[in-house]
């Protein structure tokens, strides 16, 4: 789902509504917190005017604007009225503590820069969703960003060759081979510019023009 400039309600200001926001921000939601009190994170983000905080309990019209609404009290009734004035808005819920009320649940997630891992677990062990994503976090490193601009930015030029995807699918099984990971990671671009040149058939300076985006 793009939230990008969408608003997310967020009820609720402890860690829990802490971790939500953090989420949101991180796929370039823009954030209102309701809650009387927050923690000292989401005090410093109001401060910087980088979240919206309503200092209040909770009411109706907190939701006007939304796409997503986040319900992450310690009050069960506040969380069933967020809840119920979602649903008669015709707005998407999660709701902390009631994984069966959710219309959506938010995964455990690492990123890398274009590229998004997301590990859920239907709500049966949370903890678990957390510990695979700290093992990918390891496998996964920053590289594969770069991995992915570069691959990002050769398909778009394969497209507008007017390839078939039959065709550019071929070849990105043949570009993304396991040393490709570790010549990015280890800035061999000599290496790299090979390995393109002769699997697409590009002159040198075509390659060069494509790694030189990545490195900038
Ligand atoms: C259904 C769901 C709804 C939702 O919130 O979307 C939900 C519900 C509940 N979580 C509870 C507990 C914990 N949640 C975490 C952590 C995370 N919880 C997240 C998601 C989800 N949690 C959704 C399901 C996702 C899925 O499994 O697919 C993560 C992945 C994403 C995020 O929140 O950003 C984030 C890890 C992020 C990361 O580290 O990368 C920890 C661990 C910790 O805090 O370190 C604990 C304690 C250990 C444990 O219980 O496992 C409780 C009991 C509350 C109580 O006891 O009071 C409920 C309610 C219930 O189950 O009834
Ligand atoms: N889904 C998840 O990942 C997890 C969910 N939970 C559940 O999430 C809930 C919140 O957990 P924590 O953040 O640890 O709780 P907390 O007790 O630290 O924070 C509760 C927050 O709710 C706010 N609040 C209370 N009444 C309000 C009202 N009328 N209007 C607006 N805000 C109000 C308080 O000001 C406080 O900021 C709990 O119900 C807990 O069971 C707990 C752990 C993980």
């Amino acid at each position: 789902m793009n939230i990008s400039g969408r608003l997310c309600v967020v009820v609720g200001g402890g860690l829990v509504a802490e971790r939500k926001v953090g989420g949101i921000l991180n796929a370039d939601g823009l954030v209102r917190v309701v809650s009387p009190v927050v923690t000292p994170g989401l005090a410093t983000l109001a401060e910087h005017h980088t979240i919206e905080w309503l200092q209040k309990d909770y009411s109706q019209p907190d939701l006007d604007g939304a796409l997503l609404v986040f319900a992450a009290t310690n009050n069960s009734h506040v969380q069933q009225a967020v809840c119920r004035d979602a649903r008669m808005a015709g707005l998407l819920i999660n709701v902390a503590d009631t994984p069966e009320a959710c219309d959506f649940q938010v995964p455990a997630v690492v990123r890398r820069g274009e590229l998004t891992l997301g590990v859920a677990t239907n709500g049966a062990s949370p903890a678990v969703a957390a510990m695979v994503r700290r093992r990918l976090e390891q496998e996964f490193g920053e590289v594969y960003g770069v991995l992915t601009v570069l691959a990002g930015l050769i398909r778009v030029q394969l497209l507008a060759e007017g390839r078939e995807s039959g065709e550019v699918k071929l070849l990105f099984e043949k570009i993304l081979c396991d040393d490709i990971v570790q010549w990015l990671q280890q800035q061999r671009w000599d290496e790299v510019q090979q390995h393109v040149e002769t699997i697409l058939g590009w002159s040198p300076g075509m390659v060069r023009e494509v790694l030189n985006k990545v490195i900038s």
